[in-house]
């Protein structure tokens, strides 16, 4: 007969304390659950985070949650000693506050790994603390034999919270705000590397991740392949046991390949690789990123949307038979890593349009996720446009300047573009436009006064007799460019989608 090992009172509160770890850390749920925990306790956290600032502003009730699992966990662990059988929701529930105990023991040693291999240098000689941290696990899990794991398993435990710190600290690190927008974005990330059941990302899927394709949707400058590096460099990476180290370097297993930068032939050799001859120029066989990616790499494909044809057809077959060829060689080889892909573009409009395949499209988008627009993201109630002002002048004034130029730059933009600004460039425009103040002291928008493409065009209109409507195309095409939807086309022009929609595909 199975026999408990929380108390009854106890009991509660370890299965909300183990679904907090469970949850999605982007997610109000999440919160919700961890106010109810703490009850009068909880300390509301700062959603105003940018990359660097201490982890307290973002888990500020982390050490109470903390002392709160140790305690049950002590009581648990006494009795599990003392039984013979367990209730199986009961020893789920110790092995969950388990890991969320060790790993964060081990948290800072963790950073550490990340930090050396994100600056481009890897700790030589492996992973030295992976012992401690596996005998801090067992100091836990041997007092019962339920609860006893093979040392596959010791290490799968391992690699699978080495791999939920990278992808908490890519999210911060490279995506800076506390919108809506941008709160329900990395929630969305998250969701791309642990699903949105981590339990049973943690039983089973851990090691299938790899067959989704993830597609990045969103108007240029809106941070898609800061999306895509997060989610790449967050994948699950075993721990080889044998080496004493990681199977491969996370920060070195993304390839990203922009697709509208390079030839047709080009992309083929970067992707497929090529035999020695197979064109000229390919001196000597080589692997392409198809290859060299391996099981734990992403081969992230950028502005997929402008790849001719021949390219879809050539990726979608890669997809679907998980093979291909090398440029001039005839043997077929297994593609084993990741595919990500990231376009402006509205694919299902391009599919309409007849330029992008349907089967293609649907081979894509297991997966999808969507960058909102600077306008999006500045609409809420919040201090945001301050937040990006200031990481962006952090990094390019440094820590001496970096307070006093966005200073500069919020009272520049709040007096001179205002709320009504649209923001066409998005995150990027942003950036330029601080750069502008400070080497300017000023911007000069695209939306204020005429740019010289506006001058170009309306120059363009004189010269060829454009009718009204002519005109309203270029004017639509100029605008679905930009923002890449003919919903958002429709609402600067202030028409319905079916007419931007006849103007961006032309009137005459
Ligand atoms: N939320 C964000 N936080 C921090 N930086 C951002 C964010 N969004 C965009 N950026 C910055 O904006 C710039 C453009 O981002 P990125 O190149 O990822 O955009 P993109 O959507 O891929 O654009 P495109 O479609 O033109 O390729 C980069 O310098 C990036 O660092």
């Amino acid at each position: 007969m199975p026999q408990k090992i929380f108390s009854r009172d106890q009991w509660p509160l370890a299965q909300k304390l183990a679904a907090i770890v469970y949850s999605n850390p982007f997610e109000d749920e999440r919160w919700a659950l961890e106010r109810e925990v703490l009850g009068k306790d909880y300390q509301e956290r700062s959603r105003y985070v940018v990359p660097g600032e201490a982890e307290e502003l973002l888990a500020p009730n982390l050490k109470r949650r903390l002392g709160m699992a140790l305690e049950l966990m002590e009581a648990a662990r006494a009795r599990l000693a003392k039984v013979n059988e367990v209730v199986e929701a009961e020893r789920i529930v110790y092995e969950n506050l388990t890991h969320f105990l060790v790993y964060h023991e081990f948290m800072a040693r963790f950073d550490q790994l990340i930090e050396a291999s994100l600056s481009g240098k890897p700790l030589p000689g492996g992973v030295s603390f992976y012992y401690e941290y596996r005998d801090r696990q067992r100091y836990f899990f041997s007092a019962h034999a339920a609860t006893r794991f093979s040392p596959e398993q010791e290490s799968l435990y391992f690699a699978l919270y080495f791999q939920l710190r990278r992808a908490w600290l890519n999210i911060y690190r490279y995506l800076v705000g506390g919108s809506e927008a941008i709160c329900a974005l990395r929630a969305r990330i998250w969701n791309s590397c642990f699903t949105h059941d981590m339990r049973r990302y943690q039983r089973s899927l851990y090691n299938r991740m790899g067959d989704s394709v993830t597609l990045i949707t969103g108007p240029s400058g809106t941070g898609k392949e800061l999306v895509a590096r997060a989610v790449g460099m967050s994948r699950f990476v075993p721990f080889d046991l044998k080496a004493g180290k990681f199977a491969v370097d996370f920060g070195a297993a993304f390839y990203p390949l922009n697709l509208s930068a390079l030839s047709p032939t080009l992309i083929e050799s970067e992707l497929f690789g090529h035999r020695k001859g197979a064109f000229t120029g390919a001196l000597q066989d080589r692997e392409g990123y198809l290859e060299e990616c391996g099981q734990f790499g992403t081969v992230f494909l950028d502005e997929i949307g402008e790849t001719d044809a021949a390219i879809q057809v050539k990726l979608l077959r890669v997809l679907q038979t998980r093979q291909f060829q090398r440029l001039g060689d005839t043997n077929l080889r297994p593609f084993v890593g990741k595919v990500m892909a990231a376009t402006n573009r509205d694919l299902p409009e391009e599919i309409a349009a007849g330029t992008f395949r349907e089967d293609f499209y649907f081979r894509l988008c297991a997966d999808r996720i969507r960058t909102p627009s600077l306008r999006e993201v500045l609409s809420g109630k919040g201090r945001e446009l301050e937040l990006l002002v200031q990481h962006i002048s952090q990094k390019i004034a440094g820590p001496a300047d970096g307070e006093l130029l966005a200073e500069e730059a919020v009272a520049w933009i709040g007096k001179n573009l205002g709320h009504a600004y649209r923001w066409p460039g998005n995150f990027r425009e942003l950036e330029q436009c601080v750069r502008n103040i400070m080497i300017h002291g000023g911007y000069e928008a695209e939306d204020l006064g005429m740019s010289r493409g506006d001058a170009e065009r309306v120059q363009e209109a004189a010269e060829r007799a454009l009718t009204a409507n002519q005109m309203l195309s270029r004017y639509a095409q100029e605008l679905y460019r930009r923002c890449g939807s003919y919903e958002e086309t429709a609402r600067l022009m202030q028409v319905d989608r079916r007419t931007a929609k006849r103007y961006v595909v032309g009137v005459d």
